[in-house]
């Protein structure tokens, strides 16, 4: 089988829309298995990449994250006000750098070690973002802020500490439905709440 990038022909390329985030067509030529060139067409939503990180206290057995209103969730027929581990997106930092500054941002608490635990992609047929995912240990000592994301950035954002095992109830009711939070608390049950 042929490199990926050599199964690949691009023909153009047209940006749709550069407002907050870009959106773009492409035309490529894509060689299939059967060794035959097909024409196709896809769209791609970039907004960089992201990263993604779960505070957690192993003696407490507890959790914290946080919950904001979600527009795209709202017009999908959600109430939009969604759980989540805190997230951003990269702009040019590192994903280490930048998941430190924006747990403290939205969460008050400042970070000692942390781990990578995966990278993924989230929307790989439509959206290019690729979120690196991270855990830490808090303790109460390491809350030095009230958290809450920036208001001027129209974030509004509540800080919930939860026992691990109420956490993953919510998955069960529906109570907890972003894909990110559920991918880091089912690795904290696979390996740090075992
Ligand atoms: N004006 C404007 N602001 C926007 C828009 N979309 C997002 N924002 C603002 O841009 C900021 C982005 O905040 P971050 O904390 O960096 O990102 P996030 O929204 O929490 O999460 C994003 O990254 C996650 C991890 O990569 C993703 O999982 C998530 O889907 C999202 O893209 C927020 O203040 C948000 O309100 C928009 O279309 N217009
Ligand atoms: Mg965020």
């Amino acid at each position: 089988m042929h490199e990926t990038a050599e199964r690949i022909r691009v023909i153009e390329s047209q940006v749709l829309s550069d407002d907050w985030y870009l959106l773009k067509k492409t035309t490529f030529d894509f060689l299939r298995a059967d060794g035959s060139w097909q024409r196709q067409h896809r769209e791609t939503y970039d907004r960089g990449n992201g990263a993604t990180l779960l505070l957690y206290n192993r003696q407490q057995r507890s959790v914290v994250l946080i919950r904001q209103f979600r527009f795209p969730a709202f017009v999908n027929g959600h109430h939009g006000m969604l759980i989540e581990a805190p997230a951003g997106l990269l702009d040019q930092a590192t994903p280490e750098q930048r998941i430190r500054a924006e747990v403290e941002e939205e969460t008050g608490y400042r970070l000692g070690v942390v781990s990578k635990v995966f990278e993924a992609f989230m929307s790989p047929g439509s959206v290019t973002e690729k979120l690196f995912f991270f855990m830490a240990e808090y303790d109460a000592a390491s809350r030095v802020g009230a958290g809450g994301g920036i208001a001027a950035e129209g974030e509004d954002i509540e800080v919930l500490e939860l026992p691990f095992e109420q956490a993953m109830a919510m998955i069960d009711r529906g109570e907890i439905a972003d894909g990110k939070t559920i991918m880091l608390l089912q690795y904290a049950a696979l390996n740090v709440f075992c």
